[in-house]
């Protein structure tokens, strides 16, 4: 049974826990409070939380980073939603179905993210790399003691620490979903013994931390940067749906951010994980694909978070509301509008209300564009780059085109891209107290394609036509 997702909203309520292991009650102080400066009890706290709440069991060594379980369970549900809302077939939620293969770059002694993903969700794999020597003896003691070999492999890898992806390694998988990482976090021994210091370390990470987990040179933005440009590599970026890492100092997202857009990358998810009142930590995710994630999962940042709006992705849903006769009314007259736009896509699922659009070619709604193609039709020959489907009319061929993309996305590598696809969803008007609100809300999803620009015109444009000023 997957643990439910708000499992340690809460802090942990060690009198409960003492009562069920009396290896953790030992280490309970007379105040009920653990000493998180000694590093079994927070061992003891961090086995026994995953033996309760996942079912796993695992042994730790003495002289190696012990994982916090809740933060750790923060980074494998936002992989989750990420995957959930990015999936190719733009299924959003958790599909029990979806087989996904994971990569862990620095796995640690605990094998901790291919543990609890592997666990939480039955169709998934893991792939792990580390070059520790301990911490791999470690996890793979771990993997073998809950009976996970067949679903977590080890890939060889760079031992020098130089590469970290190891592409020639994932040459035998066909696609790998999403890459994750928490690298260390300091550039030097002076910068780790500042921040234990000024106690900006959380107290029950690094005090059992050896060097190569804590310390990298140019610390987690050096590493990070790194593997942001091994992902953009053509047999990386091809391969790899999504590529993440956690951060442990706010300072680190918007270097990360920007090295992202310096690389052109156009989709990525920005989130924080916030346990308890002292330990904050973020993510960034980037995919060089464009199917794009929920606005929860792409801006996963409340205010107050110190994340500076700027850092933040586009927004990828929107709405606008409608006087409404009935949702059919309004789903008509949104139907009437895209269907007179050449090239476009249009199909409704009247049982669901909700309707899906594809734009191979782009912008074909806006006065320019329409301009444009009206002067490539009267003039064919001075406008060469005409698009390839302009003569087609989405009422004409709508349900055949949506299935043939499917499947040719599967096998063909020459398709080329829809530059937008959206997802637009009629919802009925609303029960505000006793009185019910006339309006319909129109919702829109941006579910793939790389301009968020483009999203936003045709969000403007539809609003234009189905509200008339
Ligand atoms: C901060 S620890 C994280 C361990 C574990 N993933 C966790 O979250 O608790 C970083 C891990 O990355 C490993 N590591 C450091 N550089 C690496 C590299 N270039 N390739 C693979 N693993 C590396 C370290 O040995 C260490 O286990």
């Amino acid at each position: 049974m997957p643990a439910p997702d708000n499992i340690y909203e809460n802090d942990v309520d060690f009198t409960t826990l003492a009562l069920r292991y009396p290896e953790f009650a030992k280490r309970l102080k007379p105040n009920r409070q653990l000493d998180f400066s000694d590093p079994e009890s927070v061992r003891q706290l961090t086995k026994c939380l995953l033996h309760r709440d996942f079912d796993l069991t695992i042994d730790l060594p003495d002289d190696r980073l012990c994982p916090p379980v809740p933060s750790r369970f923060n980074y494998i549900l936002f992989i989750q939603r990420l995957l959930d809302s990015t999936s190719p077939d733009f299924h959003e939620g958790f599909d029990p179905k979806r087989q996904v293969i994971g990569l862990d770059i620095g796995t640690g002694s605990s094998a901790i993210y291919p543990l609890l993903a592997t666990r939480q969700r039955p169709q998934w794999r893991f792939l792990f790399t580390e070059i520790d020597e301990k911490n791999t003896e470690y996890a793979q003691k771990n993997i073998s003691a809950n009976k996970l070999q067949s679903r977590i492999r080890q890939l060889d890898t760079d031992a020098s620490g130089e590469k970290l992806i190891p592409t020639d390694q994932l040459e035998r998988f066909e696609r790998v979903d999403i890459l994750l990482t928490n690298p260390p976090f300091y550039s030097s021994p002076s910068e780790l013994l500042g921040s234990a210091k000024q106690k900006a370390r959380p107290p029950n990470s690094s005090c059992t931390g050896a060097e190569v987990e804590m310390i990298t040179p140019g610390g987690e933005v050096a590493f990070v940067s790194k593997l942001i440009t091994e992902s953009s590599q053509a047999g990386n970026r091809r391969k790899i749906q999504w590529f993440s890492a956690m951060l442990g100092k706010l300072s680190s997202v918007g270097s990360i951010v920007e090295k992202l857009r310096k690389e052109q990358c156009t989709n990525c998810a920005v989130t924080e994980f916030v346990q308890g009142q002292k330990t904050r930590r973020w993510c960034v995710a980037w995919s060089w694909e464009a199917l794009r994630p929920a606005n929860e999962v792409a801006r996963g940042v409340r205010g107050g978070s110190g994340v500076e709006k700027r850092w933040l992705p586009p927004l990828t849903e929107m709405e606008f509301e409608v006087e409404s006769a009935g949702n059919e009314a309004v789903a008509e007259k949104v139907g009437q509008e895209i269907r007179k736009l050449e090239g476009v896509l249009w199909k409704y699922d009247e049982a669901n209300g909700f309707g899906m659009l594809m734009s191979r070619n782009g912008d074909v709604w806006s006065r320019k564009a329409r301009r444009r193609a009206k002067a490539e039709q009267e003039h064919p020959d001075t406008h060469p780059h005409a698009p390839r489907d302009t003569n087609i009319h989405a009422s004409d061929r709508e349900d055949t085109e949506m299935k043939d993309q499917e499947s040719e996305d599967d096998d063909s590598e020459d398709e080329p891209e829809p530059a937008l696809v959206t997802r637009i969803t009629i919802r009925s008007p609303s029960v505000v107290g006793s009185t019910i609100s006339r309006k319909a809300t129109v919702y829109l999803r941006h579910l793939q394609g790389h301009d968020s620009v483009l999203f936003e015109s045709f969000c403007g444009w539809l609003k234009r036509k189905v509200i008339p000023p």
